[in-house]
């Protein structure tokens, strides 16, 4: 209904959509003019409503547009009008694509014809477009949350000048573990480890490259020659030590050790400094003054120096200053060691000391001329202004990068604990075997066969305390230590069978064997039965401890106890209550109404099975409303054989 006036210029957006001119195969106009409606109104016209009207129209692009904005105010709670005031460009400009998807679609299913379409064909169109509306959707939700990283990317929270954290903490913490393995993820190929593995192996290709190309452009010197053999070896070891750092699973071990406090923030700096200035050195240690512009060994000089240079963006993790200063200095030392004065200096030297110079003073300043100084020093600043930039750049998206993960984890953890703490409540309120029921559901109910039920109530309670007392406060406070005390009991293994069911005023219900699971692991069929006379003769207990608390006054409990067949369910959707009910559990609650206080009444027919472990007595009968007289007995105890 909306998207022909989306689809409209903006000052027709508030005004009634014109309707397209009939042709027989487009989609029907939108009858109804827009009127503001609330997102369960939008929800209900997209998916229910205007398809019950006619289902050919919504067919088309109304009822896929229409469940888009609905699924979209569903998500954002707005409502449509809000859509037409808060525009979005790229929902618009995907959405206008989409159009022109949909008189494809209506083509091909007209051009059918009377011949039915071929099912795959509908099929892959029909994913297609779902796919097509998950884009949407997605894109639109990035453009509403643009807002919220603009501000992250115009505001980051880092120093202008040192571009450390502002935060001290976060700043300590990213030093410790900005270039190490994070064992909260699984790792992937941007995980940081991996980023130091794939600098290391960055720089020995850069070194190989350089170190090969100086053996094959210029004379070997000792000095070249031991600097070489040094260079080779530390990028050996950090190779060897990375490689063991990815084929090891396991985080211990010698290599290990070593490479965890080579990778420590300062360490860590003094031996990425060391590795990426090895190229440079290297081209360094092979200057003379016998290089010439003749025989492209001073340009090649130069190339293989910026080039170095340009390997000091490298090792990300590693302080932008530190390795601008380093590429500064390499450039300077450059425009030092090529000046044309240098050379000549010590080419008049040389001619004074011997006469077998290479190049004689003439020539050089032939040389000289086909290689521009001043060139040279306009593409080393703009080169070293790269520099700087780039490094000031990857360390404040890395840094950005290491923020966004933190911050990630902490909402992560948040939203974790909060769903622990709705688990927790939700197995507070309705037994666990339900819950995850529930969760799937929404919907539960289940016949339970012989499940043993307890009613026992407090029955003197009401004379502890007036409940005009402080508003009955000290009523509710003493009677919610006493069924504190006794919800602990259901914390012992020995009674994994029970579920309390709900507390009545001082009453407290509890059923045993509803578990299906629990039940299926019991040894004995009936041992969820002894389970809850057993839990009955533990409230006794609790109550008698309670009882030395109390000044004077003695609580008195009367328990019954039945079994049989109930029903379990959960009622309502909000705010759920999950209870049994049957004809057992009537007669459960009438043998404690009817019972005898101190002592636990049981029903005729969970006598026959407690009499194998526990003595009972023959009370008598008593009448029970809709069961007429009933045959009870009262517990005498436990049987000694058992
Ligand atoms: N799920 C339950 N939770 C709490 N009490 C229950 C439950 N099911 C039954 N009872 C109690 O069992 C007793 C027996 O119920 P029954 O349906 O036999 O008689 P009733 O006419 O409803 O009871 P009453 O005469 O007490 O009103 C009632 O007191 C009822 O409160």
């Amino acid at each position: 209904m909306f998207t022909s006036t989306i689809n409209t210029a903006p000052p027709m957006l508030t005004q009634a959509p014109v309707p397209p001119p009939p042709t027989p195969n487009a989609p029907s106009p939108p009858d109804t003019p827009i009127t503001p409606q609330t997102p369960r109104d939008v929800l209900h016209n997209s998916w229910g409503s205007v398809s019950e009207k006619d289902p050919r129209k919504d067919s088309g692009i109304r009822s896929r547009r229409s469940s888009i904005q609905a699924q979209l105010f569903a998500i954002n709670g707005m409502s449509p009008g809000d859509l037409l005031t808060h525009r979005v460009s790229g929902y618009y400009t995907s959405s206008q694509s989409s159009v022109v998807d949909h008189k494809f679609v209506d083509m091909g299913e007209s051009g059918c014809g009377a011949e039915p379409c071929s099912i795959p064909l509908n099929e892959s169109l029909t994913r297609f477009h779902q796919l097509r509306k998950q884009s949407d959707l997605q894109l639109i939700k990035c453009m509403q949350q643009a807002e919220n990283h603009r501000q992250y990317i115009e505001a980051p929270p880092l120093s202008h000048t040192t571009l450390f954290f502002v935060d001290d903490e976060l700043e300590k913490q990213y030093r410790q573990q900005a270039h190490k393995p994070r064992h909260d993820s699984p790792p992937t190929l941007v995980s940081t480890h991996f980023n130091t593995y794939f600098d290391i192996l960055v720089s020995a290709l850069v070194y190989i490259v350089v170190t090969i190309s100086l053996f094959m452009l210029f004379q070997y010197t000792l000095g070249w020659l031991v600097l070489c053999l040094v260079s080779t070896c530390w990028h050996l070891l950090l190779l060897v030590l990375c490689s063991s750092q990815v084929m090891r699973r396991e985080n211990t071990g010698t290599s290990s050790q070593i490479y965890a406090k080579l990778t420590r923030w300062h360490p860590w700096h003094i031996c990425g400094a060391s590795i990426i200035c090895l190229p440079l050195a290297a081209v360094m240690s092979n200057f003379s003054c016998s290089l010439s512009d003749l025989d492209g060994t001073k340009t090649f000089f130069c190339y293989l120096t910026f080039v170095s240079s340009i390997h000091l963006c490298n090792f990300t993790q590693l302080n932008c200053w530190m390795k601008n200063i380093l590429a500064t200095i390499g450039i300077v030392i450059l425009l030092v060691l090529v000046s044309p004065s240098l050379c000549l200096q010590a080419s008049h030297m040389n001619d004074n000391r011997n006469n077998s110079t290479l190049y004689s003073a003439g020539e050089m300043s032939e040389s000289l001329a086909h290689f521009s100084y001043q060139e040279l020093v306009v593409a080393s600043v703009l080169l070293v202004l790269l520099v700087w930039f780039l490094n000031r750049e990857f360390e404040i998206s890395y840094r950005l990068s290491f923020h966004g993960s933190v911050m990630a984890m902490k909402d992560k953890v948040q939203v974790q604990t909060m769903k622990n703490q709705a688990d927790w409540l939700l197995n507070n309120i309705i037994p666990r075997h339900v819950a995850d029921s529930i969760k799937t559901t929404a919907k539960y109910s289940e016949n339970h066969k012989d499940v043993a039920v307890m009613f026992a109530s407090i029955v003197n309670f009401n004379e502890l305390y007036d409940e005009d007392y402080l508003g009955g406060k000290e009523y509710l406070r003493v009677l919610n230590e006493l069924v504190a005390d006794i919800d602990e009991l259901l914390l012992r293994p020995e009674f994994k069978n029970i579920e309390k069911i709900k507390t009545i005023g001082s009453t407290y219900m509890a059923a045993s064997g509803l578990d299906a699971k629990v039940r299926q692991s019991n040894t004995d069929a009936h041992q969820h039965i002894f389970e809850l006379m057993e839990f009955a003769l533990a409230m006794q207990k609790v109550i008698e401890d309670f009882n030395q608390d109390l000044i004077e006054f003695n609580l008195i409990i009367r328990i019954g106890l039945n079994f049989g067949d109930v029903t379990a369910g959960v009622i309502g959707t909000t705010k759920l209550y999950y209870d049994i009910w049957g004809d057992a559990v009537n007669i459960a609650s009438r043998m404690d109404s009817t019972g005898v206080p101190g002592r636990i009444q049981v029903s005729n027919r969970c006598a026959v099975v407690l009499n194998r472990r526990y003595e009972l007595e023959r009370r008598g009968q008593v009448f029970v409303k809709g069961k007429d007289n009933m045959d009870v007995f009262l517990l005498k105890g436990r049987r000694e054989d058992t």
